[in-house]
């Protein structure tokens, strides 16, 4: 899911990737030495073979016909919108929206303020009389994942992997005195930045009473069983819309990235649905266009059945049903996207004891999977 905090992004240049940056250079045409020579060579075939065995990859997954408008779209630069802060003070918030009032569109399928907007770059968050800040910039496919928690004032809610904390703040949009609200995120230097969007967004009274920062490994969240009302895993992921935009990054890129991803998840999902109450609802969302670690988490999820879960189906006003959830791709969703999230319900207590026992035969099974998928030489065809 999509980890999206503040950009200060214009919505209408690309978001410029190194890769660009540096074919700008190139055009001075200086005399280049043996050895740098070599190494751009050698730099362009790693890029060319991980183009290849991505769209491979994705081709198999999305068909021949749809992969290429979807890597198009999601070639274009994120798509935000602005979530306005309910603790900062109303006449400050309608004192600057007012002035921009032709330029921003409301949304009105979120449950909480948020504005598309026409200008070219979102106006700068600002500070109220009290020091709140207004407004967050963020994928509006975030706030829709969080939505489908449909939390209500009372909740007690666990954010599993916070950080920066943008769905944490739109889950405490929904809370009221009686709610609360604990953030978890493993990373130190991340959690700093959780810790400030905390401080700058909430006023010190709700957040000392009512919102709890862990750091613990959610792999392993096991010391909180059945504390929750409803809990978000909005999981480490792919990110592929995001490694287009980073040549190192993605260069790096095998199948094997998605399915160690998936092993992650499922611990993750586990860890999320033995935290939430028998009844209560878990929301797993990526920021992935990969099944492996969409559809597949959640089916094995609901197979093994330690913690027994089910899938709830439910009707959405954007994006696309898949098996276990919903799918929101920019070529389709008007660039927002992408975002999957599937709700699933507990509905019974865990079985003690017998938790980890059958996982290494599952990891094998998926490994199985991806090499499967490895098309012979030169073949285009996909199997949609
Ligand atoms: C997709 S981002 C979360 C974005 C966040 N929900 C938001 O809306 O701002 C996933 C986060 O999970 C954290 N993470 C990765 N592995 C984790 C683990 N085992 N336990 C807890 N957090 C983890 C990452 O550091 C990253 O900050």
């Amino acid at each position: 899911m999509s980890d999206t905090e503040q950009p200060v992004v214009d919505q209408e240049t690309p978001e410029k990737g190194k890769h660009q940056r540096q074919r700008k250079t190139d055009t001075k045409k200086k005399p280049v030495s043996k050895k740098k020579e070599k190494a751009q060579q050698r730099e362009h075939e790693r890029l060319k073979a991980a183009t290849a065995t991505f769209n491979r990859f994705y081709e198999n997954e999305f068909g021949p016909e749809r992969w290429p408008v979807l890597l198009e779209a999601m070639k274009k630069p994120v798509r935000h919108c602005m979530m306005m802060n309910k603790y900062a003070h109303p006449e400050d918030v309608l004192a600057k929206l007012t002035p921009l009032k032709d330029d921003l569109r409301s949304l009105d399928f979120l449950s909480i303020p948020c504005y598309a907007s026409t200008l070219p770059r979102f106006p700068h968050p600002s500070k109220d009389r009290a020091n709140i800040t207004d407004c967050y910039i963020l994928d509006a496919g975030s706030v829709l994942a969080t939505e489908a928690l449909d939390i209500q004032p009372h909740d007690r809610v666990l954010d599993l992997c916070a950080a920066p904390g943008g769905k944490s703040l739109a889950i405490l949009q929904r809370l009221s005195d009686y709610g609360n609200l604990t953030v978890n995120e493993i990373s130190p230097d991340r959690r700093r930045r959780l810790r400030q969007v905390m401080d700058n967004y909430v006023p010190p009274k709700v957040a000392q009473e009512h919102v709890n920062v862990l750091g613990k490994d959610g792999t392993r969240f096991y010391h909180d069983p059945e504390q929750y009302d409803k809990v978000l895993l909005d999981a480490p992921c792919s990110s592929e819309r995001h490694l287009l935009h980073d040549e190192k990054e993605f260069e790096q890129w095998t199948p094997k990235r998605t399915i160690q991803n998936a092993k992650r998840q499922l611990s993750l999902l586990k860890a999320a649905s033995y935290s939430v109450n028998v009844g209560g609802y878990v929301v797993y969302g990526t920021c992935s266009i990969s099944s492996a670690e969409n559809d597949k988490v959640v089916d094995r999820m609901v197979r093994k059945g330690k913690v027994p879960m089910e899938v709830v189906h439910m009707s959405w006003p954007m994006g696309e049903k898949t098996e276990n959830g919903w799918i929101i791709l920019p070529d389709r969703s008007d660039g927002w996207g992408p975002l999957y999230f599937s709700l699933l319900r507990r509905t019974g207590v865990s079985k003690e004891g017998e938790w980890n026992d059958d996982e290494e035969e599952d990891d094998e099974e998926e490994e199985e999977e991806v090499e499967e998928k490895k098309p012979k030489k030169k073949s285009s065809k996909s199997k949609k």
